[in-house]
Parts: C-alpha cells; structure tokens; sequence
C-alpha cells in the first residue's frame, strides 16, 4: 500500500484526501496549524519535512498547501528522495522556478486542477478556441467563500490554453465605459458560500454562442485524481510531470 504524506493536511482538501486514501495509506502530515495530529495522523511542521519522511518511510507526497509550503515540502523532498504531487496554485515565478529546480531531482507532478473533468475540458476548450478563432471569448470561475488565490489555478490554465491557440490579452473584470477589443478575452472571479470549483468558458460569434462548463460536485473528485497521480508518480525518473500523463495512462 503506498504510504502518503500530505501537505496542507489540516484544510478543506487534506481533509478531502485522507478520506479518499483507501488503496494508499497517510501515514504523516504537515502544516503549520497547532495540532498534533488529525485523524490520528501525526502533523509536523513543514520545516521537519525532511526528518519525518524519512521516520514514516514516506512513498510520496501529495499537496494542497499554499505556494510557500508546497515549495518548502518539495525541497524537503529532494532532501529525502521523495517523489511529490503538487496541487496548490496561485504561485508567482520564484516559486514555479523553485519547483522546476526540485523536479531536476525528484519527480514532481504538478497540477491545477485534479479531476479528469478538467482534463476533458481544456481539450475541448482547445479544440473549440483554434477552430472558431474568430468568436469572442469570455471566462469565468467560481469558488467558495474562503478561496485566497483569483483567477484560480485553473482558470490561469486554461488561459494558457486558450493563448496557445489565440492571441488574446486578459482583461481581468470589467467597469467604466469602454467598448470591448476584439482581442479580449473577459476573466472573472466569483467567491460564495462553499462552490466547489465552477469553471465555463463562453465562445460568442455568427449568431451561435458554444459555452463550455465542469462543475465540481466535492472536493474528493480532487482527491482522488492527486492519489491517482500520487501512486502513479512512485518509481519514475526524476522530472517534470502532468495530470494528463495519468488520465492517459
Ligand atoms: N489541484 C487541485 O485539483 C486543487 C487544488 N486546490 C488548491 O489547494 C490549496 C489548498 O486548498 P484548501 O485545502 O481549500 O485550503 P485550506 O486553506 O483549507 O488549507 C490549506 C492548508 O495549508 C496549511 N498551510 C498553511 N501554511 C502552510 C505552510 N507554510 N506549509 C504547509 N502547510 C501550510 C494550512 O494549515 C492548511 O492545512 C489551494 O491552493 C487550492 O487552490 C484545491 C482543490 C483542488
Ligand atoms: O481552491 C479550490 O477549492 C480549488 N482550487 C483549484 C484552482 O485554483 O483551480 C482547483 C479547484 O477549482 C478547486
């Protein structure tokens, strides 16, 4: 049975993945919360990252932390040789960059978004954008209340997407008095109650709008797909992975 570490595993999605760890076991977890331990699993904090992988005989680590501690626990895990599933967003370039540099070592599997419904998604949404490359288009996402990072993780991939095939410039949100350039594309962020990760691309042009949406129904559609990963991460070379390595497997 593979033996987990999850990092951020006193929140919403570390709760979420010890509740999905039934074919793998969590066996440790880290996070800067005052607790010793959560589900009688032992939480240490992320600056003991190193020592404790090697004490619980960690397989690998899956995370949904903040960009910070992701990027501490990942260079614990080059530290210990532990292969490690990143699914925190919202990080700025020096911690992409530091990501990079740990997945020269480890293999580092990295991803916005876990469920294979946004998988299908930026496929469709590729598909879709290069064909009908002369439609206006238009992005929105929506999450729970306490979501710290906007536009989410996915969104921002999805726009990565969408520049591969378009060449289109965000406008992030809209107010005033100006009309829209032809070379926009409208990204908005809405925050209420408890959405689990609402995602919809709308494509408006010829008298026809094509929208493309994925709702997720619960945070173990996350945990599931990073568990996935997690178990197919272990054993690989050193390097840089992605979800849709997975979904195709
Ligand atoms: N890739 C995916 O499929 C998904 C990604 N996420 C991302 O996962 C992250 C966490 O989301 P939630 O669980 O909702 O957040 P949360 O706020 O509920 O949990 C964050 C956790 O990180 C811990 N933490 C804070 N500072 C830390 C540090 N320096 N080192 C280690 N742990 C630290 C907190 O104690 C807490 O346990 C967010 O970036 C979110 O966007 C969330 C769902 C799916
Ligand atoms: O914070 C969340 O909840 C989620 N965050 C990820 C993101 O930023 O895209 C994935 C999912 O939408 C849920």
């Amino acid at each position: 049975m593979t033996r987990v570490a999850v990092n951020g595993v006193t929140g919403q999605m570390g709760g979420a993945v010890i509740e999905a760890a039934t074919d793998s076991e969590v066996v440790v977890g880290f996070a800067t919360s005052d607790v010793d331990a959560v589900d009688g699993i032992p939480v240490v904090q992320p600056a003991e990252a190193a020592a404790a992988l090697r004490e619980y005989d960690v397989d690998v680590v899956v995370d949904f932390a903040v960009p910070e501690g992701a990027v501490t626990v990942a260079e614990a895990c080059v530290e210990a040789g532990v292969p490690m599933v990143v699914g925190t967003t919202g990080f700025d370039e020096d911690g992409m960059g530091r990501l990079k540099d740990a997945s020269e070592e480890i293999p580092l599997l990295k991803a916005t978004n876990f469920s294979q419904g946004i998988q299908v998604l930026q496929r469709l949404v590729r598909e879709a954008a290069g064909t009908l490359d002369d439609y206006d288009l238009e992005l929105m996402e929506t999450h729970h209340n306490r979501k710290v990072d906007a536009p989410s993780g996915t969104a921002n991939s999805i726009l990565d997407v969408i520049q591969e095939e378009r060449d289109v410039e965000p406008v992030y949100g809209r107010e005033g008095h100006a009309p829209r350039d032809e070379d926009e594309i409208g990204v908005f962020a809405r925050r209420a109650g408890d959405i689990r990760g609402e995602h919809e691309l709308v494509l408006a042009g010829n008298d026809e709008v094509l929208s493309l949406s994925h709702r997720a129904e619960d945070r173990g559609v996350f945990a599931a797909g990073a568990l996935d990963a997690a178990t197919w991460l272990v054993g690989r070379d050193a390097g840089w992975y992605a979800f849709g390595d997975v979904v195709d497997a």
